[in-house]
């Protein structure tokens, strides 16, 4: 359905944000993961047409969004990682206001969606409040919302649970998935338990390039007899290498990445999306974050 390919971009002063980026995403929820700096938020606002990219082709159900912005902005919802909202319009109030941006008709059926859309976010208790006030989650439900003005065949959500505590998060994760059954949504993050509780298709991104993707299933089943923990520290080498050292109920816990188990203290473990990211993370030179 979303068709990526060969897109560049680089800003100027910056270095190249896109370097020859392609992918084909298709129906239901698809995890892009990069590192700060690997390009995605430079992705997204090109998928929302809100930048161009210097050269590359985009089409979505075969509509060209480089040549067709406006048709794709129809059928689009756009979760940025950040945005603002006016400090003394209420939620429902402003929820209009953005349906008549996006060139929504003024009638029944756009309030019903409205009204619609404030249950599904569990915003109903707060319709009249201003957005400004609203705690991280109540702000990320209500960008879910705007976003989904229009009922969008395509949905892009940047980093939608960055800052969130355990609780919005999960009540987030189960919006989520219950909206991606019948359309494309692409879902940017750092944050890997995000993609793995909530992708079935991930794309890892360092640089400006897709490393892998494929089923998340597949990408950490390929690590299977592969991963290895220890409370020691081992010696890495060409066959061995440190995924993370990372504390886990307050002892440090070393994993590795390697045919053969790297030390005495070692133990074969599951592997998990984090051991990939970060083993993809290794491969192309960077230090994993722990
Ligand atoms: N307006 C800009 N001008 C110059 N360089 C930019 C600009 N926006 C992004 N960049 C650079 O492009 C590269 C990709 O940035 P981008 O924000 O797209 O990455 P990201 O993966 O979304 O990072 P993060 O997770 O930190 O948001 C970075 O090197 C960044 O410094």
């Amino acid at each position: 359905m979303l068709k990526i390919t060969n897109l560049r971009k680089s800003y100027r002063g910056g270095g190249c944000a896109l370097d020859g980026l392609s992918l084909d995403i298709g129906a239901g929820m698809f995890g892009l993961l990069g590192p700060n700096g690997a390009g995605k938020s430079t992705l997204m606002r090109i998928l929302a047409s809100l930048q161009l990219p210097d050269s590359g082709d985009i089409s979505f159900d075969n509509i060209n969004i480089l040549d067709n912005p406006l048709a794709l902005r129809r059928r689009l919802g756009y979760l940025p990682q950040s945005f603002g909202a006016y400090p003394y319009i209420g939620c429902r109030a402003l929820l209009f206001h953005m349906a008549r941006l996006k060139g929504l008709p003024e009638n029944r059926a756009t309030a019903s969606q409205i009204d619609r859309l404030i249950n599904l976010t569990n915003l109903e208790a707060h319709v009249s409040r201003p957005v400004t006030t609203f705690s991280g989650g109540m702000r990320q439900r209500f960008g879910i919302a705007q976003a989904l003005l229009g009922d969008p065949s395509l949905l892009i959500l940047d980093e939608p649970t960055a800052g969130l505590d355990p609780e919005e998060r999960l009540r987030l994760y189960n919006l989520l998935s219950m909206l991606s059954s019948d359309r494309v949504v692409l879902l940017s993050t750092h944050i890997v338990d995000d993609v793995e509780q909530l992708c079935r298709q991930v794309a890892i991104m360092i640089a400006g390039r897709i490393v892998t993707q494929g089923p998340t299933e597949t990408l950490v089943a390929e690590l299977d007899g592969q991963i290895w923990q220890g409370s020691e520290p081992n010696a890495e080498n060409g066959e061995c290498r440190l995924l993370s050292a990372a504390f886990f109920r307050g002892s440090k816990q070393h994993r590795y990445h390697s045919a053969a188990n790297p030390g005495a203290t070692c133990a074969s473990v599951q592997p998990s999306l984090q051991d990939r990211y970060f083993l993809e993370l290794r491969r192309n030179g960077l230090a994993s974050s722990c």
